[in-house]
């Protein structure tokens, strides 16, 4: 399954300025509780301190809470989050009378909670109930009525579509209904999820009044083919983590006039799942880029990497590493002044070797990349507009400044500027180390990528964050079976493809210490490069001859070629622009290197090869 492109980091642009809205400094910002995982009291906890301004509340929250409504409403306000809605109430409209009726005294009930809650705005969606009629003129007669008891207890309804509503499944047919009921406490609430699933189109929210849109729920979505309640309910995300065009409703409610919060309802079986406070920043997160992308607000602007500075290796025991280093051509070129931080370099690729941190037990781990960004202090401003958390700086008295934030998977980016006269560089901080000239065989160049695995829960939020934070463009995802599982993996990259991030998912739940990081570098000639480490003693990931027997039958490749490949265990990837041709080091620790030669102007990453890689390394890890 290959999912949809998801679109570049854009700011807003100049052929959105005649009709954008007037910029504001961002709306209020609001999340339905059953976009987190855990009770009710710790759904809230995490929300007020990821930053929200209100919640929804979903009824079945409430029910499932030992707390009162009355303690809810005391939480809420202890944490400084506004009730901005309850929900929801299903089912009510267009139905024989007698059914009606007792949907009335339904609602009495649901105004008593509201009245106990401090909430005053009521979802309402549109029925699915077999009894429903297909008639409007009833629905709108009953969402009247319905309103007007609603208003005797100072309550608003927002009549929402759902996408699968036995008769109203579209926003405009909602809001064509809510016209005719035509009550001060009816209105509609727009959901980004119903109105993108449907392909409706959002020209006509600009048509409703604003004062009309009582609410608006932002949620996004893969493209899938699916069953629509399906899709809604296992596979919403937040917005910037799937394929809808989110931004378009957003920009379109706002141009209606609507100025009530920006509220994230998203289902997901996922995050139901993960940790309910980073779920929560990662989500305030997603309002954050999307307010932008809308043209709502105007966070600093990214300083797009443009290569890398820097990968850093953390190890106590720094033999292993140093051996594979060495076998890969690389030379110890300067030891930190102040910390036991040595520099290995090869051609332009730079890698930190740092023994005063990391664990004995795991062995090497990827600890840090560094970015080259033409303004480091303006990259860091937007990581902290859009909520990556500050990596405090371990300086010691006379070392460069550095500006470096955590991403979700704990590694930590520094913003770098490199050897240029006007900015302080970290390298200054590096005593160089004298190297004799025939240590040299150079067949590496620079470093071509860096794969980071996820932990699985945490795929979307960093994409997102690398997206949203780094300001990189998202490219392929994939999806493939690996021996133990699912392996999905999705490449960011910058311009020109100097800084690529190749994202992948662990396995699985409690695969955590099977993530393997790895650092990819680019050569000329990856089959002398992979003979020059062979000989001097590192050993290769060796790939199956089943592999070489059906790339002779794939692709028509000079029979040398393919001896060599087979040879020297390389693989072998191509599209029309060109080729990938890649090997493997064993692990040390959790992090491995690749060898990677590209021909013509390929910019792929070998997807078709990383199946037969895990099953090698998962070969190789158990009977090496
Ligand atoms: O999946 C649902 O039933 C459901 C309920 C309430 C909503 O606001 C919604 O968008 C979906
Ligand atoms: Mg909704």
């Amino acid at each position: 399954m290959v999912s949809a492109q998801l679109a570049a980091y854009e700011p807003v642009s100049a052929h959105d300025a005649p009709d954008a809205p007037e910029v504001r400094l961002g709306a209020r910002k609001s999340i339905a509780t059953v976009s987190l995982s855990g009770p009710l009291s710790e759904k809230l906890t995490a929300i007020a301190a990821a930053g929200f301004d209100g919640v929804e509340i979903f009824e079945n929250d409430l029910l499932g809470t030992p707390l009162s409504p009355e303690e809810i409403r005391a939480r809420c306000a202890d944490l400084g989050l506004a009730i901005d809605l309850y929900q929801p109430m299903r089912d009510v409209e267009a139905v024989p009378e007698d059914v009606f009726v007792r949907n009335l005294r339904r609602a009495e009930r649901k105004f008593d909670v509201m009245r106990r809650l401090g909430a005053d705005l009521l979802l309402v969606c549109s029925s699915v109930d077999p009894r429903a009629l297909d008639d409007d003129a009833l629905a709108a007669e009953q969402l009247r009525r319905l309103a007007e008891r609603a208003h005797e207890h100072g309550i608003r309804i927002a009549y929402e579509a759902l996408a699968w509503g036995r008769h109203v499944d579209t926003y405009d047919h909602a809001w064509r209904i809510v016209e005719q009921a035509d009550h001060q406490a009816l209105g509609t609430c727009l959901d980004s999820f119903h109105i993108l699933s449907r392909g409706s189109d959002v020209s006509g929210i600009a048509g409703i009044p604003g004062e009309k849109i009582f609410f608006l729920q932002l949620a996004d979505a893969p493209k899938l083919a699916m069953d629509v309640l399906q899709w809604s309910r296992h596979h919403r995300c937040f917005p910037g983590q799937g394929g809808l065009d989110v931004a378009s409703v957003v920009s379109a409610a706002a141009r209606a006039g609507y100025d009530g919060p920006l509220s994230l309802e998203v289902f997901n079986d996922v995050f139901r799942q993960a940790d309910a406070a980073q779920t929560a920043v990662d989500a305030l997160r997603s309002l954050l880029v999307l307010e932008e992308s809308a043209g709502l607000s105007a966070p600093p602007v990214p300083s797009l990497p443009t290569g890398f500075a820097f990968a850093e290796l953390a190890t106590p025991d720094t033999e292993p590493v140093r051996a594979v280093l060495d076998a890969l051509g690389f030379a110890r070129t300067g030891r930190h002044t102040s910390k036991p931080v040595e520099l290995w370099e090869q051609g332009a690729a730079r890698l930190l070797l740092n023994s005063g941190a990391g664990s004995r037990r795991y062995g090497p781990t990827l600890a840090a990349v560094g970015l080259e960004t033409p303004d480091p202090a303006q990259a860091a401003r937007r990581a902290e507009a859009l909520l990556a958390p500050v990596v405090p700086r371990r300086r010691a008295l006379g070392d460069a400044p550095l500006d470096a934030v955590a991403a979700p998977d704990g590694t930590e980016l520094f913003f770098c500027r490199t050897d240029r006269p006007d900015h302080p560089s970290w390298t200054g901080d590096f005593e160089p180390l004298p190297v004799s000239p025939q240590e040299r065989p150079g067949h590496v160049r620079r470093i071509d990528h860096v794969a980071l695995t996820q932990p699985w829960h945490q795929f979307d939020e960093a994409v997102l964050f690398h997206r949203g934070v780094l300001g990189l463009t998202v490219h392929e995802s994939l999806d493939l079976a690996d021996p133990y599982g699912l392996f999905r993996s999705r490449a960011v990259a910058g311009p020109g493809g100097g800084v690529r991030l190749a994202l992948n998912v662990a396995p699985g739940p409690g695969a955590d210490d099977q993530m393997l990081q790895h650092i990819a570098l680019a050569t000329d000639d990856v089959i002398a490069a992979a003979r020059a480490v062979r000989a001097r003693g590192a050993a290769l990931l060796p790939i199956p001859a089943n592999y070489y027997d059906d790339l002779a039958a794939r692709h028509d490749l000079d029979p040398r070629l393919l001896e060599d490949l087979r040879e020297s265990g390389v693989l072998y990837d191509r599209d029309e622009h060109g080729e990938f041709l890649h090997c493997y080091t064993a692990a040390v620790g959790r992090v491995f290197f690749e060898l990677v030669q590209r021909t013509g102007d390929h910019q792929g990453y070998g997807a078709r090869n990383a199946g037969i890689r895990l099953a090698a390394q998962y070969a190789h890890q158990h009977h090496p």
